[in-house]
């Protein structure tokens, strides 16, 4: 006959203690759920209730990679702003942009919200408050001039050239023409940043193959969405405090990445040059100023830039080389353009490429590219001062995390007229069809706005139109059917893009 387990003192306390949190932490979650529904400062604001009530709702949607749809969908119920956590407004027109990203009568801004932009050892241009973010800029802003990059216009071409000499291998190679253009629109954009930034190659496009700090950067970015989740759940935190210690490879890749970055930085610094590197403008400002950057901002700066200089501008690439292969008909007037204004090949410059008039429908392809797949589809969020601001009409609280969610905007249709499709006419003031009269133009803002706004803009578009009108001067290309659906795509902060399968021909002269 077995024996009946009877439990002991120190037993019943081993269940009692973890089931007494346990309770109390429900309790507790369940009130502050009743609270913010009933009786928060943005009651009033329109949205479903779980995401008044709870934080995970939107964090596991953006965790998942579905925070653009989710977002959008609430937006297409709920109108142009939603309560999309309990302490969140998520907006989608033109006036929230100029509210919450500009710069205000009194000269302040609002701060970015510290929960998303989470502040590591070195203060760098991205998460710095206004004042610091005053003086990192002014000393990076001069290598963003359009004089300055056009100083730069041959290294530049070397690497524009070298994308075309590697394509060009692949079709008389075993690949026959078979080429993934994703990983070699990556491989060139940070190619490209690394020598700005750091005055070295870094070899992308010459290898053939992803540098593991591009590997290890988008780990990075979806552990990001990790982090936000144990900042908003501490029980969640532990949790994953155990799992780095369980699988260590978690925290060695963002060490590595980490690592890499500081030795590059550190050979740059010990290097005497007279190139005009991003690192020469930073180290030149700093002289005369006392306002110089300290080694490990220079290292936190350095790392923002490689990172917004790159994923960036690859991702519209890709979009914009996805959308015209998806439309023939728009394929071929952007090619035929492009051939027509370059009769060889060396006309293709920095001037040339973005002279007003030379390839208007090839911009109004980059236009609706931003348009349709911007490259930061998520919201840039930032918190409202004491007092609380007035946006987009409604008077917000102080203290709320409030933003405009790019996708949603950009995909309105209250915004744009046929908001789903990729009409590039609408960006052409004579062609533009009726049902795009009323399109809100201002209300996609793909580089933001305001003091904030992207630094590296004229050089995107430098990258974009030379590269574009380098591809369809020198190529014919099909889509390869594998790549029919690319667009779908899930979203960490920035797209999760698969291969870019496309078969490339000779021009035929
Ligand atoms: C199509 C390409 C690009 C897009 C769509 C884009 C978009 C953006 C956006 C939306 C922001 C605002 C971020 C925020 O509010 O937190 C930003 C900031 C920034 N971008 Fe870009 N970017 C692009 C290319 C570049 C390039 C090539 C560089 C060159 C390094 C660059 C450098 C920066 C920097 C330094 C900032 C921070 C500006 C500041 O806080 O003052 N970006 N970008």
């Amino acid at each position: 006959m077995g024996q009946t387990f009877v439990p002991g003192p120190v037993t019943s306390l081993a269940v009692a203690i973890p089931f007494g949190f346990l309770c109390a932490y429900l309790i507790v979650s369940l009130v502050t759920a009743f609270t913010n529904i009933h009786a928060h400062p943005l009651s009033g604001f329109p949205g479903p209730r779980m995401r008044a009530a709870f934080e995970f709702p939107n964090i596991w949607s953006n965790l998942k990679g579905f925070g653009n749809k989710d977002t959008k969908r609430l937006h297409d119920r709920y109108g142009h702003v939603v309560r999309i956590a309990p302490n969140t407004l998520s907006f989608n027109t033109a006036r929230a942009w100029q509210d919450i990203y500009g710069l205000k009568k009194d000269r302040t801004e609002l701060a970015k919200d510290p929960n998303y932009y989470i502040k590591g050892p070195a203060v760098q241009i991205v998460n710095a408050d206004q004042k610091e973010h005053v003086r990192i800029r002014k000393l990076l802003a001069p290598a963003f001039s359009d004089t300055a990059l056009l100083e730069q216009e041959p290294l530049l071409n070397h690497y524009f050239n070298l994308l075309v000499q590697k394509l060009d291998e692949k079709i008389d190679g075993p690949a026959n023409g078979r080429v993934d253009l994703m990983s070699q629109y990556n491989f060139l954009a940070f190619d490209i940043i690394g020598d700005l930034a750091l005055g070295e190659p870094f070899g992308a496009l010459e290898n053939g193959e992803n540098h593991a700090w591009m590997r290890n950067f988008f780990e990075g970015i979806k552990f990001l969405g990790v982090i936000r989740f144990a900042m908003a759940y501490p029980v969640v935190g532990l949790f994953f405090q155990l799992l780095q210690r369980l699988k260590p490879s978690f925290a060695e890749k963002r060490i590595a990445h980490l690592a890499f970055t500081k030795k590059k930085v550190d050979e740059r610094l010990d290097r005497i040059t007279d190139r005009k590197d991003f690192l020469q403008y930073i180290l030149q400002g700093g002289k005369d100023r006392q306002n110089s950057l300290s080694h490990l901002e220079i290292l936190g700066n350095s790392r923002v830039l490689l990172t917004a200089g790159s994923e960036t501008t690859a991702t519209q690439l890709c979009g914009a080389t996805w959308f015209l292969l998806n439309n023939l008909i728009t394929l071929q007037r952007a090619q035929s353009e492009v051939r027509k204004a370059f009769k060889n090949a060396e006309d293709i410059t920095l001037r040339s490429v973005s002279a007003p008039g030379t390839l208007p429908f090839l911009n109004a392809v980059i236009e609706e590219t931003l348009r349709c797949y911007p490259s930061i589809p998520s919201t840039l969020p930032r918190v409202t001062a004491a007092g609380g601001a007035i946006i987009d009409g409604h008077f917000v609280p102080e203290n709320t995390s409030v933003g405009v969610h790019q996708w949603s905007a950009n995909r309105s249709s209250s915004n744009f007229g046929a908001a789903e499709s990729f009409i590039p006419e609408r960006w052409l003031l004579e062609e533009a069809p009726s049902l795009c009269a009323n399109d809100q133009k201002d209300a996609m803002q793909p580089f933001s706005l305001g003091p904030r706004g992207c630094l590296g803009k004229s050089l995107a578009y430098f990258e974009i139109r030379s590269v574009l009108s380098r591809v369809l001067w020198h190529f014919d290309l099909e889509l390869e059917d594998e790549s029919r659906n690319w667009i779908d795509q899930k979203e960490f902060v920035f797209w999760d893009k698969p291969s870019l399968w496309v078969k490339l021909h000779r021009k035929v002269a």
